[in-house]
């Protein structure tokens, strides 16, 4: 008999603290050994020889919209996951809304749960809404394993889910304290945007750089500073998702010192992309707090050098074409960039080849961290007991991504184009091999 299911040889385990040579073996889904600078005894069903190439924990994508049941035609659980998978990610945290009906109670929870069992690649998980109907849904849906609850301070853009005054921020925070979750927020201020939206469509001024200025970063710091009081004022945990700015970051970095329990999260495309980008590519690149400029840019890539940022998601927001052709107008068209797929790649082409940013840190931000938040206790590392969660990678190999290369339903992106260093080479979720030489090879996770 067989010891192991699966050997990795030769490879260069990267881990929070560390890069070192060595040898991983797999059984029954969970990571038996890890051994560094030797070689494993025993056989296995399967071998991997990694050598020269980069073994990480597979990423932990806290922050997708796959838009399933209901909207299935923007994306869906089967292609949005094969995505991930492609990219190195074995799990994803679904958000509440984009689907309909949205993840606002157990009842529709456990439509989209059982959807993602019949079709989804990788590990799933769920977020749950807090809307201004919903705070006598919470419990329940926290006890159906939800992995926290997501608010928006400022208009979704999806009509079955509202946005949350302050009162239902309030009365929510309070609700979920009271079972020890967390509550995830899109923090832009619905007076400052809205406003500015006004007075700039008013004028007919209409373009990408408007737009812009109509969801400055002060509205982001506004909405931060108010909810990180609320906060405190609960003892709510929170977490702030997509954070445009450095300056944003600051704030929350400074309620941390106070002692408030919370998180920030910044994405891909605020570390690559740039207002000129969204002028050069329309609405492809168009989002929510929108791109900002080169130097914020830089800034942000600052902070995730020195630690300031906790997570990075993708927000995979997709849409069909259609939806984000942008002639003139740019209030028109849907906000929200596609993208899973390139989390990965983006944080070793940018981040690591260009900025220096070590590996230890991308693999802190995309799995040990988001783990360690939000409770997924056997993931997000490579150790003996874990999920068998795995990215193999070449860090040596270059591409140029084009559109057929992505698996979302709807093929575009504004990373299409661009040149990576770093290819995923497999992708294992639970011990299995669901990516290998390019290719999906598996229909659903085991
Ligand atoms: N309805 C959405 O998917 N919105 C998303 N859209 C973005 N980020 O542009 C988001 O997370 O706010
Ligand atoms: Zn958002
Ligand atoms: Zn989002």
């Amino acid at each position: 008999m067989t010891s192991y299911d699966l050997i990795i040889r030769n490879g260069n385990i990267v881990s929070a603290d560390s890069v070192q040579l060595g040898d991983i073996a797999i059984k029954d889904g969970k990571i038996q050994e890890v051994a560094y600078g030797r070689k494993i005894d025993g056989d296995a069903l399967k071998e991997i020889n990694a050598e020269g190439l980069h073994v990480f924990p597979g990423l932990i994508d806290s922050h997708v919209h796959f838009n399933e049941p209901g909207r299935a035609e923007w994306e869906g659980l089967e292609t949005g996951s094969k995505s991930l998978a492609a990219g190195g990610a074995t799990t994803f945290f679904d958000m509440p809304l984009n689907s309909t009906p949205p993840t606002i109670n157990a009842e529709n929870l456990a439509l989209k749960k059982a959807l993602a069992d019949q079709k989804a690649v990788v590990n799933p998980r769920f977020w749950g809404g807090l809307v201004p109907e919903n705070i006598k849904d919470l419990k329940g849906l926290h006890d159906n394993g939800v992995i926290g609850f997501k608010a928006f301070m400022s208009p979704s853009g999806i009509a079955d889910f509202n946005h949350s005054d302050d009162e239902t921020i309030f009365k929510g925070m309070k609700e979920i304290a009271s079972f020890g979750s967390i509550l995830a927020v899109h923090a832009e201020s619905t007076v400052i945007c809205e406003q500015l939206a006004e007075e700039k469509i008013s004028q007919g001024k209409t373009s990408a750089r408007d737009y812009v200025e109509s969801r400055p970063i002060i509205s982001e710091i506004e909405a931060v500073r108010r909810i990180i009081s609320y906060s405190e004022a609960t003892g709510c945990k929170l977490h702030v998702v997509h954070a445009s700015s450095r300056k944003v970051v600051k704030i929350i970095e400074e309620a941390k010192q106070r002692g408030v329990n919370v998180t920030v999260e910044t994405c891909p495309h605020y570390l690559a992309l740039t207002v000129k980008d969204l002028e050069e590519k329309g609405g492809l690149a168009k989002c929510a707090p929108p791109l900002r400029d080169e130097d914020e840019v830089e800034e942000l890539w600052a902070a995730l050098a020195n630690g300031e940022i906790d997570v990075i998601g993708s927000d995979h927001s997709p849409a069909p074409a259609s939806m984000k052709t942008i002639t003139d107008n740019f209030f028109e068209g849907w906000g929200g960039i596609s993208g899973a797929q390139s989390t990965l790649n983006i944080l070793l082409t940018e981040g690591y080849y260009k900025r220096n940013l070590p590996l230890e840190k991308i693999v802190k931000l995309t799995a040990e961290n988001p783990a360690k938040r939000f409770g997924l206790s056997t993931k997000g590392k490579i150790a003996t007991g874990y999920d068998a969660d795995l990215a193999i990678v070449d860090l040596n190999e270059s591409f140029t991504l084009h559109n057929e290369d992505l698996y979302y339903r709807h093929k575009h992106s504004p990373y299409v184009g661009m040149t990576f260093k770093g290819k995923v080479k497999n992708t294992l979720v639970n011990g299995e091999v669901v990516f290998e030489n390019g290719k999906i090879i598996v229909d659903k996770v085991q």
